[in-house]
């Protein structure tokens, strides 16, 4: 009786208003749908026979929230070990983990897969798509094809000279002061940023930021962290990719804030450069002097030999801002990596210090050719760095065309989205023995030492770092190279050690699973990846 008075009289104000009622019916309505598609979800849904956590299967949630919390990479690894090589992470993606999916899914000229829907809102705030989001698979050869200029052999040649000139800035910055053995300590997570960025500037717009030589932009440095946050988990909202028009919009930023802001930041600062390169090579050309044939002047010159169409200005603003965030973070990620794993493990350290004081006799001797080339342990070194801490370590998502595709014996049709994570597979047994061991002679062939040719073949081909196929990493080389000069020059100028009582960049007993291991190089996961350390001091090589 008491329970049905109030009832009545909640039934009685509903329906004395007509908006209320449609409100309710509205709501039953969204409750039933609901329900109904989580039954299918979980049930008649064509992926609903792969395993994975009952969160997965029911929205992109959880996903979510994984990306905003920087830990989808650890998330990937811990569900491949509890479910298996293939788990659903979503309702309607899988995540595999082994060489064959990842060589059917992106290695083939012809895979029949196509970037998915999260790509197209990546580049929103630049008002046209780059290379990176196309995910037409036409539009992005022609892309492919305009830019392929700025990545050849000649163009990496004439970029040596200006890499290295970074390079040596950035070691002359790394010296003890006069009177000291060892520098001050440094943050290399930093200062391998400062030097990304300014190589990037250099090589993309013909200035550095100089970040290494001033703090006054090295804010613009950390902003694209919090920007590239920002673009990881936004694009996986139902439908976002229809606000990308108005992603540099005031309104946008009033609810997104700070990352926004800081993703604004970075598109004025890919249009300021390319404006300012633009009128640079007007004034070059009025003037007689020669130009200077840096990216963004291959891409102001291209032109696609079958339309004769060239980049619109929203266009080459959208590779400016991507040549600065795919150039400088990740390969910035991979030196820290590179300076934490050294630093903990002396061996390893020892070994690539010799090999590159054997090799060169003095610092001038120190470039691309032969002897750089025959540093088979520096090469070592870089790939375990890459395969501990992969630049980009989740799932990088692909969307099965109509036909559908084979991966690993399963038939997956048209629609459902793919994926390898590269931190998974790259901390496999099955491809890695002793995963969680930083060995760079596991990449380098030795029978004395029970290295075989096939196991470093089958290392090689679970290794995927920079994606693989068309729609892998075409800076591979110009990333190769900064990241080896920068090594070497290192390596040949200085020894160095963790600073005495510094932990920074180390995973701890006291964090949560997946972040427990000391000696693992802790990286948040932000599309790119966000990290602090290791604390390095330097000293100056005896010779
Ligand atoms: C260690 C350094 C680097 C790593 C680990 C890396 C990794 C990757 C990966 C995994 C992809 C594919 C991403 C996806 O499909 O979502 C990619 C694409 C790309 N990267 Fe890199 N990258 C590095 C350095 C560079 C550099 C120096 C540049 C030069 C600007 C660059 C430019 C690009 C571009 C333009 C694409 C898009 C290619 C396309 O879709 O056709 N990357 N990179």
């Amino acid at each position: 009786m008491e329970v049905t008075r109030p009832l009545k009289a909640a039934i009685a104000v509903l329906s004395a208003n007509p908006l209320h009622v449609l409100l309710v019916y509205l709501a039953v309505a969204i409750v039933i749908f609901s329900v109904l598609l989580s039954l299918y979800r979980v049930t008649l849904h064509p992926l609903a026979k792969y395993p994975g956590p009952l969160r997965y299967k029911l929205s992109n949630w959880p996903l979510i929230f994984q990306c905003i919390g920087g830990n989808r990479h650890i998330y990937h690894l811990q569900d491949h070990e509890k479910y298996g090589p293939i788990v659903r992470i979503g309702p309607n993606a899988l995540s595999y983990n082994t060489e064959t999916a990842l060589n059917t899914i992106y290695g083939p000229q012809k895979t029949n897969v196509r970037k998915s829907e999260w790509y197209r809102t990546v580049d929103g705030a630049s008002g046209a798509f780059s290379v990176f989001s196309e995910i037409d698979k036409q539009k992005h050869a022609v892309r492919r094809r305009f830019i392929a200029h700025a990545f050849s052999s000649n163009a990496l040649r004439a970029s040596e000279p200006f890499i290295s000139e970074n390079v040596i800035k950035f070691c002359d910055l790394l010296a003890p002061s006069a009177g000291s053995e060892w520098s001050e300590k440094r943050n290399m997570s930093a200062w391998t940023m400062y030097l990304g960025f300014d190589v990037m500037g250099d090589l993309a717009f013909g200035k550095p930021l100089n970040c290494l030589g001033s703090e006054e932009h090295r804010n613009f440095s950390r902003s694209l962290i919090n920007a590239n946050k920002y673009m990881y988990w936004f694009p996986f909202l139902p439908g976002a990719w229809l606000l990308a028009p108005i992603m540099n919009s005031k309104l946008m930023e009033y609810i997104g804030g700070d990352a926004v802001t800081d993703n604004i930041r970075l598109v004025n600062y890919g249009l300021e450069s390319l404006q300012s390169k633009i009128a640079a090579e007007k004034a070059a050309k009025a003037e007689g002097k020669e130009i200077r044939k840096d990216m963004m002047h291959h891409l102001l010159a291209a032109q696609d030999p079958k339309s004769g169409l060239k980049l619109s200005s929203s266009e080459l603003t959208a590779e400016s801002v991507l040549f600065i965030v795919a150039g400088s973070d990740t390969v910035a990620t991979a030196m820290a990596a590179s300076f934490f794993y050294l630093t903990h493990n002396p061996s390893a350290l020892e070994k690539a210090t010799a090999e590159v004081r054997r090799v060169f006799s003095s610092i001038e001797d120190i470039h691309s050719g032969p002897a750089l080339d025959s540093c088979a342990y520096l090469q070592a070194v870089m790939e375990e760095s890459l395969r501990r801490t992969p630049p980009k370590p989740s799932h990088v998502p692909r969307e099965v065309l109509p036909g559908g595709i084979i991966i690993d014996g399963h038939h997956i049709p048209a629609g459902y989205v793919v994926g390898v994570p590269a931190y998974s597979i790259h901390h496999s047994e099955d491809y890695y023995p002793d995963p969680w061991s930083f060995r760079p002679e596991r990449w380098i062939v030795d029978e004395k030492a029970g290295i075989s040719a096939e196991s470093v073949a089958l290392a090689t081909r679970a290794f995927c770092p920079f994606s693989l196929g068309i729609r892998g990493c075409i800076g591979k080389n110009l990333a190769y190279l900064e990241y080896k000069l920068t090594l070497a020059h290192v390596l040949w100028r200085y020894d160095f050690r963790q600073a005495p009582g510094e932990t920074l960049g180390e995973g701890s007993p006291d964090l949560e699973e997946g972040r427990k291991r000391v000696d693992e190089f802790q990286m948040v996961d932000w599309i790119g990846v966000a990290r602090d350390g290791p604390m390095v001091e330097f000293r100056l090589a005896k010779r």
